[in-house]
């Protein structure tokens, strides 16, 4: 079976991988994002998944490597859930796509702009253990309609996408 990397210990990213690619064994490590740890901008959300797919494509025995990167962006004074992702294949052509946003309530981004991290500030606002690995910021503020891992789903299906359209 070819093997996929994916950048992330997290189960909500590895599973949308295996969700998307079940012809691929789909293998979870850490590599480094190389930006916060709590990325701020499109960009730097965008530049963490890139590095997360590069350092997975570059391991030993990948055939592909996937990044997948949650962060915040803003738009006026409104601060915005963004994730991004991030295919490298064996050429080292790179495919990137986002997934879908929605706006963060006002307490939360006043918690981000203290510097913290938005899974510890919705463990902290949810009272629940890990909403990252679970239902993810996106599955609280929308009453369970989109969970983290469907949203991740989506992201892999449009890397899959513009990858085998050009594959
Ligand atoms: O182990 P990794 O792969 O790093 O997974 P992670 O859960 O830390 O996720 P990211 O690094 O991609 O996300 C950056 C930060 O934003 C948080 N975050 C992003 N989206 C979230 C969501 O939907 N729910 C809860 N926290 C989220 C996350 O916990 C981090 O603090
Ligand atoms: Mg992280």
């Amino acid at each position: 079976m070819l093997k996929i990397y994916v950048g992330s210990q997290n189960p909500t990213k590895i599973e949308s991988v295996k969700s998307v690619f079940p012809e691929m064994e789909a293998i979870g490590i850490e590599v480094e994002s190389k930006v916060a740890a709590q990325p701020f901008s499109d960009e730097e959300t965008l530049e963490g998944a890139i590095n997360r797919a590069r350092e997975c494509a570059s391991h030993n025995k990948a055939y592909l490597g996937i990044g997948l990167e949650g962060g915040v962006m803003e738009i006026d004074d409104d601060l915005y859930l963004c994730n991004w992702g991030a295919l490298v294949d064996n050429k080292e052509n790179i495919y990137t796509a986002s997934g879908a946003r929605i706006l963060l309530p006002e307490e939360i981004k006043r918690d981000l702009e203290k510097g913290k991290e938005l899974g510890d500030v919705m463990d902290e606002f949810t009272k629940k253990h890990d909403v990252r690995k679970n239902e993810g910021a996106i599955g609280i503020f929308t009453n369970g309609a989109i969970q983290r891992e469907e949203m991740f789903t989506h992201v892999v299906k449009l890397l899959k996408g513009q990858w085998t359209y050009n594959h």
